[in-house]
Order: structure tokens, then C-alpha cells, then sequence
């Protein structure tokens, strides 16, 4: 378009993060799907999208980003989804617990406490918001761990506890699963394992799962997100089905701007 068109405004950019994750594979679809093809969809990382964010909504510019729920970014800042008529990002989405062959003969405690894993959004908002403010998010989520106790129990209760067996949790530095994975690790730590969590890539992090590497992933997007990895890797381990409900992907921007719709970055 013209000067101050929105594509104009957005320098056409929309602002990702890590290449392999899925929503930057449903990104690139809703390039091709709205005839975005004006746009570059810049790779970085979770952290450097949120910086991105950060210094344009504190000067009140134009910016749209690979943005999910939940995360802290919605409880700071006044965002909004932009509607996906053609429903590239899917609706609601779930996140899985997977665990690799032979954890439930070789960490039959571990293996337990991580198929009882459930929790919900505002619990992971809670540690996000702790690390977002500046706590390590090991102690954010110790901090959470002590404070609900009761929560926790429900997961370990008549779970036999162990002495220093070793565990790798596998991750992605998203501030979603840097909340989960982090506070899991904790109540394993809690019945007496010796956690090791493991920071990857996302092919990295199924690969480390579906490879045995790692002992266990908290941080698998379902059905839409990460339905590749899935499929790549569905006989290579067990899937202790769903942590968490109600999480979301899309592109999100500042409610300061007067777009509502993916289909109104062309205007
Ligand atoms: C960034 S979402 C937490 C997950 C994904 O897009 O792969």
C-alpha cells in the first residue's frame, strides 16, 4: 500500500521467535493462506521477541508477534489476537506430557508423578509472572511448589520416593514451558530425584524424548502446534496425555492498533 499503510507501519515484519517452533510453521501458512507474501517473518528467539514487544509498546508503535497463551505478556500489556478467518493456528490447544519408552519401568515414581501432572493456566501464569518480574525461575517455581503443596499431592500421593536416581527433563525456552518444566523438576526433585533439565531447540527437545536422552517433555503442543513433531516421532514414546488446557497460539498485537484481523495486515 501506500505511505501509513499497516504494511508500511509494520515495516512489513512480523516478529517470531525460534525457527522449529510450530507457530512459526503455522506463521509461514498464513503468509501463503492471506497473501502475505509482502512480509518477513523474522526468526529469533521467545526472549528477543518479548524485548521486541517491550520497546515497542512502551513507545506505542506498530508491532505484531508470534504470540500464545499462556503467557505474561497478556497480563502486561493490552494485546489482542488477531482473528484467523481460515483458522491456520487452530482453536484451542493443549499441552501433552510425553515421557520416553521405558521410563514407567525404569522410574516408575517419575513415571507416575508425570502422568498425574495437570494443572492450570493461572498456575503457569504465576511462575511466568515471577520470572518476568525478575526471579530465577528456579525459585519462582520452588516458591510455587511450596505454595501449593496441596495441588502437588495430588500428584505424588502414595508415589514411592526415590535416592538421587538421575532425570533429564527436556525443554524450550519458551516462558511457558521455562514455568512447567522448571516446577516439575522441582516436586521430582522433591521425592528425591537428581533433575537435569535440558534447554533445546524444539526438533532438538522431541528428538531427545523420542531418542531417550531425555526422560520426559511437559511442553507438547496439541493437536495443531506441534503435529509434525508428533507424527515424525509417534511410535518412540509415551504420550501421559494432557498437563495443561485452554493454550492458544496466533498473531498478536497491541489493542492500540486499529487492525483486527490477519486479513487486515494487507490493508
Ligand atoms: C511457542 S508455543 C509455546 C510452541 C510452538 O510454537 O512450538
Amino acid at each position: 500500500g501506500g505511505d501509513g499503510s499497516v504494511g508500511d507501519q509494520l515495516n512489513y515484519t512480523i516478529t517470531g521467535i525460534d525457527a522449529g517452533a510450530g507457530i512459526m510453521a503455522a506463521t509461514e501458512e498464513a503468509i501463503e493462506a492471506y497473501g502475505l507474501e509482502d512480509y518477513t517473518l523474522q526468526t529469533s528467539s521467545s526472549a528477543a521477541m518479548t524485548a521486541a514487544l517491550a520497546a515497542a509498546y512502551e513507545n506505542e508503535e506498530p508491532i505484531v508477534v508470534t504470540g500464545w497463551t499462556p503467557h505474561w505478556k497478556f497480563a502486561k500489556y493490552d494485546l489482542k489476537y488477531l482473528e484467523d478467518p481460515q483458522g491456520i493456528f487452530g482453536e484451542s490447544e493443549v499441552i501433552h506430557t510425553i515421557a520416553r519408552l521405558g521410563l514407567d519401568e525404569d522410574h516408575p515414581s517419575a513415571f507416575e508423578v508425570l502422568d498425574n501432572f495437570y494443572w492450570e493456566q493461572a498456575d503457569m501464569g504465576e511462575i511466568m509472572i515471577a520470572v518476568n518480574e525478575g526471579a530465577d525461575p528456579e525459585d519462582a517455581a520452588s516458591e510455587w511448589v511450596a505454595n501449593n503443596q496441596e495441588k502437588v499431592s495430588e500428584w505424588t500421593n502414595g508415589v514411592a520416593p526415590v535416592d538421587g536416581d538421575k532425570l533429564t527433563l527436556a525443554l524450550v525456552a519458551w516462558d511457558s514451558e521455562i514455568a512447567s518444566t522448571h516446577m516439575i523438576g522441582k516436586v521430582l526433585e522433591d521425592i528425591g530425584y537428581d533433575v537435569e533439565l535440558l534447554s533445546l531447540e524444539a526438533a532438538g527437545m522431541w528428538t531427545a524424548v523420542a531418542t531417550g536422552s531425555a526422560d520426559a517433555i511437559v511442553a507438547a503442543w496439541l493437536p495443531g502446534t506441534h503435529a509434525a513433531y508428533y507424527e515424525d516421532y509417534k511410535e518412540d514414546f509415551i504420550d501421559l496425555g494432557v498437563n495443561l488446557e485452554g493454550a492458544g497460539i496466533g498473531l498478536v498485537v497491541p489493542t492500540y492498533m486499529d487492525i483486527d484481523s490477519i486479513e487486515d495486515l494487507n490493508n
